[in-house]
């Protein structure tokens, strides 16, 4: 591969011996591929194993496998019922270092296209919060289909800068998840393009944002929360020397990562300052099985209380009727959160969260479309639920041809009456409307497989 001189040169001088071994893996080592289990679906990862066989397991993060991408096909009714999403294993150790809680209240701030958003929001409970940011939209739009795909529930999608996220949410969240935008050496081996943007001014360049991007984290942090702050790269500019500028500017220490211990140590002797960066990690592809990554967690020092006033209750509307007929009807299960009319589409909010004035994409669960009194369920309601949720189920198995036609868009056969769920080995995967014998198709018409 053939690479910048002076990346080759700077990487001399930071490893020294080991720089040898470093540049032929660049070259020789096979590129980590992955997937990473969605843990809110209960029994995921023994029907993922039974379905692909035995896979080894990524050391730093316990739902992470590497897997071969030219095996394991994104139309693979597995991956469209959000059982996993494909992750490059090094990116898996960014939310492995942060243990989420259920209740905790978390934003992702450089969320798409949502590896670690939904990574992280599986472990939250109807009593914490998701809060996945992209700054640009037509990523925030893929960010939020796959929030939809791994049925998450308590989730808000938004489409906004950090400082107009940090002027609202003054001290609101738990955790932050920083996985900034960076100079992308890591993804050297993978994508050669980024061989080609590479320069020590975007190095530099990328620091100075990600210090900013932390600065409006910051504001954001609930006293006693953490950061955890990721990159892609190997850069000293981006990794030790932003982990410096926090300690500097900030009430904030470096803690352990939590699953991290088998990586290296960032270095002191990289930050340009006199801090100790060993809590810090790093991935090298010649010394662990991924691509090049960085990870740091901060904890605040500080005692701040939340300064965002919770939104008002809305009274019920007939949207909201509507839906609770159709609930009555066809579901097992009563849902608990506040509804709102975006145009057409029915959501359920987060009770916790006001997003007055903010670019929302996804305002927690999509429930479906209401129109002239009528109410059709949506694919993410479908996801999000669990297979004893609906009055009414079809299920197959992966390999069978009536799966395989439904999600082609065609009918199948059925002997229900009215909205029924499809399932795959018992996991949703879209809706059908039933009558007369006939399931009439409702899977999304940009997820159905052309053959
Ligand atoms: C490394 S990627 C995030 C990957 C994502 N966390 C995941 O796991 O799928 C960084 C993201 O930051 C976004 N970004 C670019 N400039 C930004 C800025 N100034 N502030 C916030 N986000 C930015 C990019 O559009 C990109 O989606």
């Amino acid at each position: 591969m053939r690479l910048p001189e002076k990346f080759e040169d700077r990487m001399k001088k930071m490893l020294g011996d080991e720089y040898d071994d470093f540049i032929k893996s660049m070259d020789e080592t096979p590129i980590f591929t992955g997937i990473r289990i969605n843990t809110s679906k209960v029994g995921a990862k023994d029907a993922v194993i039974k379905e692909f066989g035995e896979l080894q397991n990524v050391s730093w993060c316990s739902d992470g496998f590497y897997a071969d991408k030219s095996k394991i096909s994104g139309n693979h009714p597995y991956h469209l019922a959000g059982l996993f999403y494909f992750q490059e294993p090094s990116a898996m150790s960014t939310v492995s270092a942060l243990n989420i809680e259920s209740d905790d209240y978390v934003l992702d701030l450089c969320a798409a296209p949502g590896g670690k958003a939904t990574q992280a929001g599986a472990f939250i409970s109807k009593n914490g919060l998701l809060v996945a940011n992209e700054i640009v939209k037509n990523r925030a739009n893929i960010l939020s289909d796959n929030i939809d795909r791994f049925g998450l529930t308590n989730a808000v999608v938004t489409n906004e800068t950090p400082q107009k996220l940090a002027e609202k949410y003054v001290h609101f969240f738990d955790k932050i998840i920083v996985d900034a935008p960076c100079s992308g050496e890591g993804m050297f081996r993978k994508e050669p393009q980024a061989v080609d943007e590479w320069s020590v001014e975007h190095t530099v360049s990328c620091g100075v944002r990600q210090k900013h991007i932390l600065d409006c984290a910051m504001k954001m942090l609930k006293g006693g929360g953490y950061i955890v702050y990721s990159t892609c790269t190997f850069a000293p500019e981006e990794n030790e020397q932003v982990c410096a500028y926090m300690l500097e500017n900030y009430n904030v220490e470096l803690v352990e990562p939590n699953n991290l211990d088998m990586l290296s140590k960032g270095r002191g002797e990289w930050s340009n300052s006199d801090y100790d960066m060993s809590k810090t990690r790093r991935i090298f592809p010649h010394k662990n099985n991924g691509e090049g990554h960085f990870v740091a967690l901060f904890h605040s020092l500080d005692n701040y209380e939340s300064e965002v006033s919770k939104p008002k209750k809305t009274s019920m509307t007939d949207a909201e009727k509507v839906y609770r007929q159709f609930e009555k009807e066809f579901l097992n299960t009563e849902l608990d959160g506040e509804f709102c009319l975006f145009g057409e589409q029915l959501y359920l909010k987060p009770k916790c969260i006001d997003v007055d004035k903010i670019k929302v994409v996804r305002n927690g669960l999509n429930l479906g479309i209401y129109r002239k009194n009528r109410f059709e369920p949506s694919y993410a309601l479908c996801l999000a639920l669990k297979k004893e949720d609906f009055k009414n189920t079809v299920d197959f198995e992966c390999d069978s041809e009536e799966l395989k036609k439904y999600l082609m868009g065609n009918t199948v056969e059925c002997d229900k009456k009215g909205w029924c769920a499809v399932t795959v080995n018992g996991y949703p995967i879209g809706w059908g409307k039933a009558s007369n014998g006939i399931l009439k198709n409702h899977f999304p018409k940009y997820l159905r497989l052309k053959r």
